[in-house]
This record gives structure tokens, C-alpha cells and sequence, in this order.
């Protein structure tokens, strides 16, 4: 942070003493009951200052195992921050009061100044559009689409099979190269290549987005009324920053889109999302405001897979090395239904139930999104004899019930068994019902999601052996990246190929 910052700050900080002030006494006179327990920090700032850096999720469970309440409560700025630890509360606020729990939190610099609110993941659920979209990702995502989709899933697998063949140490990049290929072609029709433009053009769309919204970043998002500043004034250097940040957005999201455009025109193109939406019955184009629609749903389609099923897939080729017991039992049973001498192909994959049980372990054991998105609630609830104010972020803290000892036994062992019901137990709950978060702003993309990768676990284990390598004396410890996607921090593995060493 810069001088000139620390001036806005403290004149901010002013009107913002008197907002929270004038808000405590609204809030005190309109109900008794108490805000979840939580830690208090200092009077200005909350508890800014105690915000983790490094895997926030296990603060957040620290913290409700010390004040003894699964929901807990703190201030950052202005912002109340309730976070739910359990599953109870979080079915009971996100899933069954979806209604009133289902907006995001607004990001100021991101939603007005970069003129980001209508991106799928920020609008608001107030908004008709957030319903739009939802319609048009559920049709274009759902099972039948999918299903469209398998030719083109089985040539991209081919790929990355391929990729791994020719050079299995850069295993992270061809499981990228994969990812962005699948989601370039079912969003646009485009075919990625090696240093592709598009990528980067989607890769730079990421950065930025991901610096705009980065939590505590900008004073703006804590004190709104900032965002009236005019971009001239001597300081306000992040203000210059967002319109410039808007500007290039607004060109990265329009490459995508006007090529498939272009491509539609010239007579020649691939059948995508795109596509198929500009002209629904195959020869009238919709109108500007369908389009817009259209554009901000496929632009939203990289950032949903980009990243999310690049770390799944890395987390499995990481665990097959870890525990071969696993690899084995996975291999054996895609030799016995699918065959040694075939690849396995989409409508297979229906038939390989431990395979599936080895990916919801998968994404129990390294949740993907830690702590999902962020919600917001748009009125005044009350809960558990809690108040939970109108406008306070909701945090479901997925790694706190991925790893709950009331739900998963030995929560922090990998064992894809426990989905399975031996000797007359129950099977351990299914934690796609936590991993792909919750309300009206559950993931869209789950079915394509799981079609991808099971297709390319499938395809990769039956192919390849995974280990660690023969010198390896004590196996490596497992950690975690911090981001809103969660990354396995690659140690060495070996990939070799298979082929004389089937069952
Ligand atoms: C391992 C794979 C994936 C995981 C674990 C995952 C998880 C999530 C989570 C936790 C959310 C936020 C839910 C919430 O706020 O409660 C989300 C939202 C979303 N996901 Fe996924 N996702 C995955 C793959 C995908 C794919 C492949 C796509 C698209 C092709 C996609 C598209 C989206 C979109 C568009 C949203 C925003 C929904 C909204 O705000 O209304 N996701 N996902």
C-alpha cells in the first residue's frame, strides 16, 4: 500500500468509525440476539489483521472449535463474515433458505469499477439475469449436453494420453493443456494449440480477475462510497488501475466471442455453447440483449473449469502414487469391465463404480474449493438463536466438513471403501453434496464436471502406471495451495506405461 492510500484510508476511516457505529445501534435496537461467537480484533479494522494467509479454512475450524459453536463470527472493515463449520448449518442457512442466502457478497472494485457485475459467478441473485444464466448453464451443461459432447471429450483425452506418452514429467502441463482444450472447444469450437492465444487471452482474463477481487486488497470494497473518487485525483493510482483492468476485460471477454462470430459468418465452424445459443433454431440469430447473455455465460465457462478440474485431476495422479493399493483396484476393475486392449470411452464410464468412489475421495480428501464462494445474505435472519445481519458474507467451510470425524471415519486417511457399505454399515455421505457448493449458486458444471474426469482418471490409469520414485525413502507429506482453488503441491512421481503390466 502506498502513502497515498494510507491518506484515503484514514479520511475513510472516519465515516467509516461513524457507519459502523450508526449501524451497531440500528442493529442493537432492531433485536437482542447476539452475532454468532467469533473473535473481535480491533475497532477500526475487525479482525483484518488476524486474517490467515495460508489455508484460512483451518483458522476458521480453530476458531469454532474455541468459541465451541459450529457457526462462528467476525468483523473485517465493515463486512460481517459468518462462517459455517458443520453440515447441519450449512443445509440448514445455504441449502433450505437458499431463497434469502444465495447472492455473493459485492466486490466494488471488481462488480462496478472493473463493470464486472454481470459475470456469472458476481451477479447478483436479485438480478434476472443470474436466473438466465442459470437456465441457459443447465441446458447447456446438463446430461444431453454432455452427451453431445463425448466426441469431442474422447479426442481430448486422446490428447493428454498422448501428451503423458511423450512426456510424462510434464504430466501439470498436459492435464492444463487438456482442461482449457475441453472447455475452449464445448464453450467456442476453438482447438487450443501448443502456446495458444486464446489461452493466454483467457489465462490474462484470470489474473486480473483474481488481483481485483483478492480479499482485504482494496479499501474500496470496505468503504464503497470511495468508489465516487475521480480517477484524476492525485492518489487515486487503484482507481486509474480498475478502469484500466475494465478496459482490458471488456476486450478479453470480446476475442472469444467475436471469433465464434466470424466463424458462424464464413459458413465454417464448430458446434459449440456459443453457437448453438446464437442461433437456438438453427438459422434466426437472437437479439443484442440474448447475446450479451450468451457472452458473459461462455466467457464464465473458463473460469468455472479452467482451474477446478486441473487441480481434482492433479490431486488423483498425486494419491494414485501415494497409495497403489488404490491404483490397482481401479486398474483391475477398468481391465475387467472396459477391457485390456480398449480405451475407455464416456459411455463406459457409468460402469467403473470404483473409479467413481476413487474421485468423490478425491474431492473429500483435497477439496478443490476449500471454503466454495463466498454468499451474501439479503435480509435479516436468525438462526440457532443467532442474529445473522442483512448483507454479512456466508463462508461454508468445506474443508471443516470434508474432514469431519461425525461424518467421514479416520477423516484424514484416503480410502475410497468408506463409499462403499460393508458388512451392513451405512456408506459414508456423498461429498459431491459439499464440494460443489450450495443454493442457486451450486455449480452448474457437475455433471460435465465428472464426465471429464473420470474420463481422464479412467483413461490415464489404465494406460499408465503411477509412483513414486524407486528412491524414495520416506514419502512425501502432503500440502495445499491457499487460493479460492485449492492445488496439491506437486512432489516427484513417475509415469510409465502400462502395457506389460495389465492384469
Ligand atoms: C472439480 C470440478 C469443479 C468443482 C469442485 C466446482 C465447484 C464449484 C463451486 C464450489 C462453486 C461455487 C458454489 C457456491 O457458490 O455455492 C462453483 C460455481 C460455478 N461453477 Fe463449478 N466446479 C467445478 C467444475 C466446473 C466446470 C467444469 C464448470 C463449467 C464447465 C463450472 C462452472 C461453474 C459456474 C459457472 C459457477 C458459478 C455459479 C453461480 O455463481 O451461480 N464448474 N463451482
Amino acid at each position: 500500500m502506498d502513502t497515498s492510500y494510507l491518506f484515503y484510508s484514514g479520511v475513510f476511516a472516519i465515516i467509516f468509525i461513524f457507519s459502523v457505529g450508526v449501524l451497531s445501534l440500528a442493529q442493537t435496537s432492531q433485536t437482542r440476539l447476539p452475532l454468532p461467537p467469533g473473535p473481535k480484533g480491533s475497532i477500526i479494522s475487525g479482525v483484518a489483521g488476524l486474517m490467515p494467509k495460508l489455508e484460512p479454512w483451518k483458522t476458521y475450524a480453530s476458531w469454532s472449535r474455541h468459541f465451541g459453536d459450529p457457526i462462528i463470527s467476525f468483523r473485517v472493515y465493515n463486512r460481517i463474515i459468518v462462517v459455517l463449520n458443520d453440515v447441519t448449518s450449512v443445509r440448514n442457512l445455504l441449502e433450505k433458505r437458499a431463497h434469502i442466502y444465495s447472492d455473493r457478497p459485492v466486490s466494488w472494485m471488481y462488480n462496478t469499477i472493473c463493470d464486472r457485475g454481470k459475470a456469472i459467478f458476481n451477479v447478483s441473485s436479485l438480478d434476472e439475469r443470474h436466473k438466465q444464466y442459470r437456465k441457459l448453464l443447465k441446458t447447456g451443461l446438463g446430461v444431453r449436453a454432455t452427451r453431445d459432447f463425448w466426441p469431442l471429450l474422447q479426442t481430448e483425452v486422446e490428447t493428454l494420453v498422448e501428451g503423458l506418452t511423450r512426456s510424462p514429467e510434464k504430466h501439470e502441463s498436459h492435464i492444463r493443456r487438456n482442461a482449457a482444450g475441453v472447455i475452449m472447444k464445448v464453450a467456442f469450437g476453438y482447438t487450443v494449440t501448443e502456446d495458444d492465444h486464446f489461452i493466454k487471452v483467457a489465462e490474462e482474463a484470470a489474473k486480473v480477475s483474481g488481483w481485483a477481487t483478492a480479499p482485504g486488497r482494496w479499501l474500496v470494497d470496505y468503504i464503497p462510497t470511495m468508489r465516487f473518487i475521480p480517477s484524476w485525483v492525485p492518489g487515486a493510482d487503484w482507481k486509474r488501475q480498475g478502469e484500466a483492468w475494465r478496459a482490458r476485460l471488456r476486450h478479453l471477454s470480446h476475442v472469444p466471442h467475436q471469433w465464434v462470430k466470424d466463424q458462424m459468418a464464413s459458413g465454417t465452424y464448430i458446434d459449440s455453447f456459443t453457437s448453438r445459443l446464437l442461433r437456438p433454431d438453427g438459422h434466426q440469430f437472437v437479439n443484442a440483449e440474448q447475446e450479451d447473455i450468451i457472452k458473459w455465460c461462455a466467457g464464465g465457462l473458463y473460469a468455472g473449469a479452467g482451474d477446478t478440474t486441473v487441480s481434482a485431476l492433479i490431486s488423483f495422479i498425486h494419491l494414485m502414487a501415494l497409495h497403489p493399493e488404490v491404483q490397482r483396484k481401479a486398474q483391475i476393475e477398468i481391465d475387467d469391465i472396459i477391457g485390456v486392449d480398449q480405451l475407455p470411452d464416456p459411455p463406459k464410464l457409468g460402469k467403473l463404480p470404483y473409479l467413481a468412489a476413487v474421485l468423490k475421495e478425491v474431492l473429500r480428501f483435497a477439496p478443490v474449493g476449500n471454503i466454495a464462494l463466498p454468499h451474501r445474505v439479503i435480509v435479516d435472519d436468525e438462526y440457532a438463536g443467532y442474529r445473522i445481519p442483512k448483507d454479512a458474507t456466508i463462508i461454508a467451510n468445506v474443508w471443516a466438513i470434508m474432514h469431519d470425524v461425525s461424518i467421514y471415519s479416520e477423516p484424514f486417511i484416503f480410502n475410497p471403501d468408506r463409499f462403499f457399505a460393508p458388512s451392513g454399515n451405512d456408506p459414508q455421505t456423498d461429498p459431491r453434496q459439499f464440494a460443489f457448493g450450495f443454493g442457486h449458486r451450486s455449480c452448474p458444471g457437475i455433471h460435465f464436471a465428472e464426465t471429464t474426469m473420470l474420463l481422464a482418471m479412467a483413461n490415464v490409469i489404465s494406460q499408465f502406471d503411477i509412483s513414486l520414485p524407486s528412491n524414495t525413502k520416506v514419502p512425501p507429506t502432503i500440502e495445499y495451495t491457499s487460493g479460492i482453488t485449492s492445488h496439491i503441491k506437486p512432489f516427484d512421481i513417475q509415469i510409465t506405461p502400462r502395457t506389460n503390466n495389465k492384469a
